[in-house]
């Protein structure tokens, strides 16, 4: 076999770039060369998270100390907050122009940069990269991906409703008007660093809707919605947050088009979906659980009859640190690189 590719994984001591680690060291074509962290640098990864006691990594170094002209990294995974995100990589690609990035965060992901500056309060620094990037939701924009440079990975709660959503636009099945999104998290989708917000006395036994009418997902989902749609779409999204580690749920509301029936915008999906590994339509009528694709890169999603007439409910699942993050990731990672795009992250979900 060719020799290995060399990755680097910035925020290797958060959720979504230590769930990268887990998932790369079982990857048989990749070696992680460089871990980055910023309260922990200095740190060994076994330090923060224990779990990788018996394995040897790089030690995390501060972001401030890689000289990116000279680190000779074949592919950059970047999972840090946003905002300080586009900093990092206008300076990655101004020291190591032919670089490629996987970027977690949602800097690169509205290509339009009014609308960024709008959801996000400032203006972007780098809307040169903005332009550049490719939205890196794989079973929509496969074609594109293959040649990008830098890859705006999805977010997760927007994963969660593109994938079910998506197919039944381009096919002008659904009434554009009337889709409502009903979203559920887990709390790692908030990040690791300590909030009061996310305390357990704070969030366990109880259950509650954030971001109501407002959530800075909404760009991200018109935006796509959009562009499937080839007009200009709104939809109805409200995310909660649940007591639970790993996961989202989205429940949606559509109505069928033209009298289309859930039976039939089901067979649309499941015909779409048909030979594509990661995501899985159930039986009509079945609806997944969060269990279900836990620890995998699967999203499941079930379509039901409403019992108002025309109308259909989909719901679909997905673990937002696999799919809805890092497994996506090496995903877009296998497709830019031009390996089979399985490896390393076709496994089965870790139940109960
Ligand atoms: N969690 C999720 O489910 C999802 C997250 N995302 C996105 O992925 C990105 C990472 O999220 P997540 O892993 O949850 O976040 P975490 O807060 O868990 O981790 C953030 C990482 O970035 C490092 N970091 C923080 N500030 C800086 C800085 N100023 N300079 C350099 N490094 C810094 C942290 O280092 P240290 O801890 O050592 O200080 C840590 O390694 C975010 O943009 C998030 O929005 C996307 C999809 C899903
Ligand atoms: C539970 C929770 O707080 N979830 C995060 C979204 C998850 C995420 O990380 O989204 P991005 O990839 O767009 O950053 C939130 O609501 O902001």
């Amino acid at each position: 076999m060719a020799s290995k590719a060399k990755v680097g994984v910035l925020g290797a001591s958060g959720y979504t770039g230590s769930e990268l680690v887990r998932m790369l060291l079982r990857h048989p074509r990749v070696e992680i060369a460089l871990l980055t962290a910023e309260r922990s640098a200095g740190k060994q990864m076994r330090e923060v998270f224990p779990q990788f006691s018996p394995y040897e990594l790089p030690t995390l170094v501060a972001l401030e100390s890689v000289d990116w002209a000279a680190s000779g990294l074949d592919l950059i995974f970047c999972a840090l907050p946003h905002a300080t995100t586009q900093k990092v990589i206008k300076a990655i690609f101004a020291a190591a122009p032919s670089a490629k990035i996987v970027d977690l965060s949602a800097d690169f992901r509205l290509a339009d940069t009014a609308a960024y500056a709008k959801w996000y309060g400032h203006e972007h620094l780098a809307p040169e990269l903005q332009q550049q990037a490719v939205y890196g939701l794989v079973e929509i924009h496969r074609r594109d991906i293959k040649k990008a440079q830098l890859i705006a990975n999805p977010g997760c709660y927007t994963s969660c409703a593109e994938l079910p959503l998506i197919p039944l636009i381009k096919a002008k099945a659904i009434e554009l008007d009337d889709i409502v999104i009903d979203a559920k998290s887990g709390m790692t989708g908030a990040g690791r660093a300590a909030k009061e917000a996310m305390l357990f006395s704070e969030v366990s036994e109880g259950f509650n809707a954030y971001g109501v009418g407002h959530h800075r997902h909404m760009a991200e989902l018109d935006q796509e919605f959009s562009r499937a749609a080839g007009k200009e779409v709104v939809v109805s999204f409200t995310p909660h947050l649940l007591p639970m580690n790993r996961g989202i749920l989205s429940t949606i509301y559509v109505r069928g088009r033209r009298g289309k029936t859930p039976e039939e915008l089901h067979e649309i999906l499941l015909k779409f979906y048909a030979k594509e590994p990661f995501v899985h339509v159930l039986p009509f009528g079945e609806t997944p659980h969060t269990r279900h694709v836990r620890g995998s890169n699967m999203t499941f999603i079930g379509v039901a009859k409403d019992r108002v007439p025309g109308k259909a409910i989909i719901i679909a699942a997905l673990d937002n640190l696999v799919k809805g993050a890092s497994g996506q990731a090496i995903q877009n990672m296998n497709l830019v690189m031009g390996w089979p795009e399985t490896t390393g992250i076709d496994q089965v979900a870790l139940f109960p």
